[in-house]
């Protein structure tokens, strides 16, 4: 959940929540997996999930969001800082509170989205954005990012599917999309202890098993960490019993308040 593996370098608290984000250009079916990893983690595990998203994951993100994708056309430093406001404002109010309380917090898209979007697609300088990025959001970086790598040759497909017209970004044209892959490709290569590159032209369901793959160990570790914390043993009565990849979800799970992203 933070730049440190132990304890979060704001609160000195201890960092109890798992952060996992959904990266990967438009269409490649991150609203899709992040419900289904939602779905499963309260099941199987009765954790508290919060599903949100950005742009738009709280009140005046969905105001930037509206502004950002179908408002009049921007350059591209006033769309970095449209992105950026969204997105200190994102954590501070949302994503880090649900974090100290021990959420599992699974955002569609965050400041990777910049790093490949306005780095890699509109060409602008890499380590100041990322600069940016790490001020705007005081160094919290996801415990595991996914990306769902799709080909843009896919995209009109994609987009097609969802009956919705395109918005500012998408209509970026292809060599855009194509720089915001190769860009993502090589954060993701620059740092695989954090990211995990799957293929999204596979099916729903083979990716989502994919997905908890990537996101259940973490949750081991989270679990361990906050029982310690409490002093409990790991596998005491509290919380949730755990889960195996792909397990069917637990009888009798708890379901805890989860955020829906709109
Ligand atoms: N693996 C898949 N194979 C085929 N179609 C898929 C797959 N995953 C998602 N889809 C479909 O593709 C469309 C886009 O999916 P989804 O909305 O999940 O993508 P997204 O990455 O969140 O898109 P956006 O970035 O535009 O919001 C939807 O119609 C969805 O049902
Ligand atoms: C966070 C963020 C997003 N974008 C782009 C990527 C998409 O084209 C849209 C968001 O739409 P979605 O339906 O939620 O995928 O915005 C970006 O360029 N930079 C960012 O930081």
């Amino acid at each position: 959940m933070s730049t440190t593996p132990d304890d979060d370098a704001t609160t000195g608290l201890p960092a109890r929540g798992v952060f996992v984000s959904f990266e990967g250009g438009d269409g490649s079916g991150k609203s899709t997996q992040s419900r289904l990893l939602g779905e499963w983690l309260e099941q199987a595990f009765g954790r508290e999930v919060v599903r949100t998203r950005e742009p738009g994951g709280t009140q005046l993100g969905r105001t930037m969001r509206e502004l950002v994708l179908h408002g009049e056309d921007v350059d591209p430093r006033t769309e970095v800082l449209l992105y950026l406001t969204d997105r200190a404002h994102h954590v501070a109010s949302l994503v880090r509170p649900a974090l100290e309380r021990g959420a599992v917090v699974i955002t569609d898209r965050y400041l990777d989205s910049s790093l490949a979007y306005q780095a890699g697609g509109r060409e602008l300088d890499l380590a100041r954005l990322r600069d940016m990025q790490l001020w705007a959001v005081d160094g919290l970086l996801p415990d595991v990012t996914i990306l769902l790598d799709l080909d843009p040759a896919l995209l009109p497909q994609r987009l097609s599917a969802t009956g919705l017209a395109p918005d500012r970004l998408e209509r970026s044209g292809e060599q855009f999309h194509r720089r915001t892959r190769e860009a993502y490709l090589a954060l993701a290569a620059a740092e695989p202890e954090r990211w995990r590159v799957l293929d999204a032209s596979a099916g729903i369901e083979e990716i989502a098993e994919q997905v908890r793959a990537a996101v259940a160990p973490l949750l081991d570790r989270a679990r361990a960490r906050a029982a310690g914390a409490a002093g409990d043993p790991v596998d005491g009565a509290g919380g949730g019993t755990g889960g195996e990849p792909g397990a069917a979800p637990r009888p009798g799970g708890r379901l805890d308040a989860s955020t829906v992203a709109p």
